[in-house]
């Protein structure tokens, strides 16, 4: 068994945490933290959560934390990058759910973050915590910075296509689309049903913090700067990430692709290369830690088209985080993370 923390518990991330935490196996909960509902039982804020969990909501306590195997830290960006330090003194293993410690170059991260970064010494030690691309190096990480909504759909979505060098790194396009939960539990106006419902639209056209992110890991696996076009929108429903991908293909026109994703993802537990001509659905991932891909080429255009879709908390969020903690502690990569999506 391992000692837990979960800091910020009440949000959508955090709560998604508990609820997978809760009936892992090797798991003990020790603390979970809200500084405004410090003191409120978790089932009582969290009817789905009663019989599950005894805890009460409790303020961060840097020296409680300090005492657990591994803190996951489910808060605003530039929150964990203040603790993480501290805690690694004292021993504590962390996997921050926020971007605190996601991008490599401090002075892209600040501009995009808007913020001084608290410990920039510990951004080349953090590992990126996408279990398909570095598994290796997430067994034995500090601190391992886990992936974004939008990166983990896109950058699943384009891998197979880098490793095997098949488009043109000039001209990739994402389309993606995310549900409201996607924002965090926070008041929003623009999150209102009112506001939301009945609309769609797209933002931050003109760039959004994702987009480096993204960037940083296909540069990674292609050896080159690509140029990405990613625009985000908002749809109104409340989990899911749909990403629909383009990139124009080089070279040999005869390639099987759908052999080079199933070749890419045979191993991969967590990632499901679906038959030619399926569409998958945000449903179909609903309350799972499932990426599910399908890949295109329609004959009207020959660009590849690539539809990748996720939960957003959970391979999006809190079940890549519990991927990254069984990794970490030797645990089997799936242990808690089996269920079967709630569809309809
Ligand atoms: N929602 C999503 O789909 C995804 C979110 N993320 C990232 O995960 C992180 C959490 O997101 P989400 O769950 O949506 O956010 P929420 O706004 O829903 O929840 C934030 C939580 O953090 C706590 N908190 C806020 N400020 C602090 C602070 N300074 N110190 C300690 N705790 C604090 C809040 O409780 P209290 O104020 O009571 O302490 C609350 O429990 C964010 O960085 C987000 O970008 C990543 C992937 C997907
Ligand atoms: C729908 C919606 O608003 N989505 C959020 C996704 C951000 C997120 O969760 O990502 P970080 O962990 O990098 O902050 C947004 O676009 O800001």
């Amino acid at each position: 068994m391992i000692r837990v923390a979960v800091v910020g518990a009440t949000g959508y991330t955090g709560s998604e945490l508990l609820r997978l935490l809760v009936v892992h196996p090797h798991v003990e909960l020790a603390a979970v933290t809200s500084r405004t509902e410090a003191g409120v039982a978790v089932a009582t804020m969290f009817p789905q959560l009663r019989g599950h969990c005894s805890l009460a909501f409790c303020a961060p306590d840097l020296g409680q934390l300090g005492e657990c195997d591994l803190v996951f830290f489910a808060t605003p960006n530039g929150t964990a990058m203040t603790q993480v330090p501290a805690l690694l003194q004292r021993g504590a293993r962390v996997i921050d759910l926020a971007a605190d410690f996601r991008l490599r170059d401090v002075a892209v991260w600040e501009r995009w973050y808007g913020m001084t970064h608290a410990c920039p010494e510990l951004l080349a030690e953090a590992v990126y915590g996408l279990p398909e691309l570095y598994r290796e190096a997430v067994r034995t990480a500090r601190i391992v910075a886990n992936p974004g909504c939008y990166p983990t759909a896109v950058t699943l979505g384009f891998l197979p296509l880098l490793d095997a060098q098949v488009v043109d790194l000039t001209a990739l396009i994402a389309d993606v689309k995310s549900g409201a939960s996607g924002a965090g539990r926070k008041a929003s106006t623009n999150l209102l049903l009112a506001e939301a419902g009945e609309s769609f639209k797209a933002y931050s056209v003109n760039g959004h913090r994702h987009q480096p992110e993204i960037v940083q890991t296909l540069a990674a696996v292609a050896g080159v700067q690509p140029t990405l076009t990613f625009v985000p929108h908002l749809v109104p429903m409340v989990r899911g990430i749909e990403a629909t991908l383009y990139a124009p293909p080089v070279g040999d026109d005869a390639l099987d692709l759908q052999a080079i994703f199933e070749r890419r993802y045979q191993h991969e537990p967590f990632v499901d290369v679906m038959p030619p001509g399926s569409h998958p659905e945000t449903r179909s991932v609903r309350g799972t830690n499932l990426c599910r891909l399908a890949v295109t080429v329609p004959s009207t255009s020959g660009v590849v088209v690539i539809q990748s879709v996720i939960d957003n908390l959970v391979k999006g969020a809190a079940g890549q985080a519990v991927q990254n903690m069984n990794l970490m502690f030797g645990y089997d990569e799936t242990c808690g993370l089996c269920a079967v999506a709630l569809a309809p």
